[in-house]
């Protein structure tokens, strides 16, 4: 077994079994069932990063051990679990801080990693686009830059991807930490120029005045899947956390409407979203704040869609996405016992206003992306939302609409990556 003080051995390719760890601080509402709704999560996130958990711990305490995270009996515990299945790595539930990182390692012997890790490890090995790819480097470096990372992920071996590997000594680190700065650099100026792009092709397309469809939903809802079976497209969908990180937009032909609206698929949403990723895919998700209707996805066969659903909500307020119109799409009907299944195609549910404010009505839509079930109503709905987009806006007309070159209704430097998700610049097209 590998001294604790030299870098762990890493495990070779087709196996990297994984202990998961969750601690319950007895904040979780529904006791017991909700928590270990919480692991399934880090299971499939531990699948997504190529992982198969092979065990489960779950420890209980008031508030986190300083030095390990848990206590030092249940480190043992852990350290017995991770001899017996022979694993190659201890996954957290919870974000454990570096020193705690540290110590854990010396400890167990094994490469320690928490769920922040695992999200940027996926969001790494996934995007596809320069921007995108750009966007989780530097969250990636500015997570890395806080701490000794021992962890090379699976993906990262497969892919040959970025990424710093480190674990050597600290005069190596120190040296990498400045590289990683010079890097950080470098990455910010180009993203801005990308970001300037970006908003001058978002201008052009505000222009001309197809309707904008976003999907957007929790990670592994069916949004993709969703999105292929509307535009028969092929969108990647997989069961895997953050299957999509680009943003893929295709016309929509509505035979009710003999329009065309164009319909995006977008990056999942998930709780606890690194902070410094948030940040970074903000321009991704602008285009869905930007949109004129939201599809909202909700995976009904999870046991826990409200949570989903809240933590989509506040996703959205935070991008300014909120007073956009919402159809609720509840999708995976099929896998729903028939009597979970509800009589009628669709009905009319409350969602959280705007900074958590009044409820909003928005129609609820039940449907199977799967089985195709459902789909001729969602279509429908998304005409009669169109209708009276077109109506409110050709009242708006007759008010003070702008000349349509004006090239002044909004600023390029605002939409920039340091822009105030508050500022006015998120509602470009508003009146
Ligand atoms: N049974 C059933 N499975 C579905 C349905 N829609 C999607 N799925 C499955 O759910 C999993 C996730 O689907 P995706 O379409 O990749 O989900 P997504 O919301 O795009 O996920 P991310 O891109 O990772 O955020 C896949 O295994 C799909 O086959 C459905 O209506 N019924
Ligand atoms: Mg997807």
């Amino acid at each position: 077994m590998a001294s604790p003080s030299s870098h762990p051995a890493q495990p070779p390719l087709e196996e990297a079994r994984a202990i998961l760890v969750g601690v319950d601080f007895g904040r979780s509402s529904k006791a017991g069932s909700t928590f270990d709704a919480t692991l399934d999560e880090l299971a499939l996130l531990a699948e997504s990063a190529g992982d198969t958990p092979v065990a489960r711990v779950i420890a209980r305490r008031q508030a986190p051990d300083a030095a390990l995270f848990v206590g030092s009996g249940k480190a043992d515990e852990i350290k017995l679990l991770v001899q017996a299945h022979q694993a190659h790595t201890v996954l957290f539930d919870q974000a454990i801080s570096p020193a705690q990182q540290r110590n854990l390692e010396r400890v167990l012997g094994v490469p320690v990693a928490d769920r922040t890790a695992l999200i940027l490890e996926i969001f790494a090995a996934r995007a596809k686009s320069a921007e995108g790819k750009m966007q989780v480097e530097l969250a990636r470096l500015q997570y890395l830059a806080t701490r000794l990372v021992r962890r090379w992920s699976h993906l990262e071996r497969q892919s040959g991807g970025i990424g710093m590997r480190g674990g050597p000594g600290e005069a190596q680190i120190e040296l990498d930490r400045r590289m990683i700065d010079e890097r950080i650099k470098t990455i910010k100026e180009k993203l801005k120029k990308v970001e300037r792009q970006r908003s001058t092709q978002q201008r052009a397309r505000a222009r001309n005045s197809v309707f904008r469809v976003s999907l957007v939903g929790y990670t592994n809802a069916g949004k993709s899947t969703l999105f292929n079976a509307l535009v028969k497209a092929r969108s990647y969908a997989a069961d895997q956390l953050f299957a999509t990180l680009d943003t893929t937009t295709r016309s929509l032909y509505l035979e009710q409407a003999g329009a065309s609206v164009s319909l995006s698929d977008t990056v999942g949403f998930i709780r606890d979203l690194p902070h410094k990723l948030v940040v970074a895919f903000r321009a991704t998700l602008q285009e869905a704040a930007d949109a004129d209707l939201l599809l909202h996805i909700v995976d009904a066969a999870s046991p826990v869609l409200d949570e989903q659903m809240l933590e989509v909500e506040s996703v959205l307020d935070e991008i300014g996405a909120s007073p956009i119109p919402q159809i609720i799409v509840y999708n995976k009907q099929d896998m729903l016992e028939e009597d979970q299944r509800p009589r009628e195609p669709l009905d009319w549910i409350e969602r959280p206003g705007e900074g958590g404010g009044a409820g909003v009505r928005a129609a609820r839509v039940f449907v199977s992306a799967l089985d195709g079930s459902g789909l001729d109503v969602l279509r429908e709905q998304i005409v009669l939302a169109m209708q009276s987009e077109a109506a409110k806006s050709a009242t708006a007309l007759n008010f003070s609409e702008p000349a349509p070159d004006s090239g002044v209704d909004f600023d390029d430097e605002n939409l920039s990556a340091e822009a105030d998700p508050d500022s006015a610049a998120n509602h470009p097209t508003q009146a």
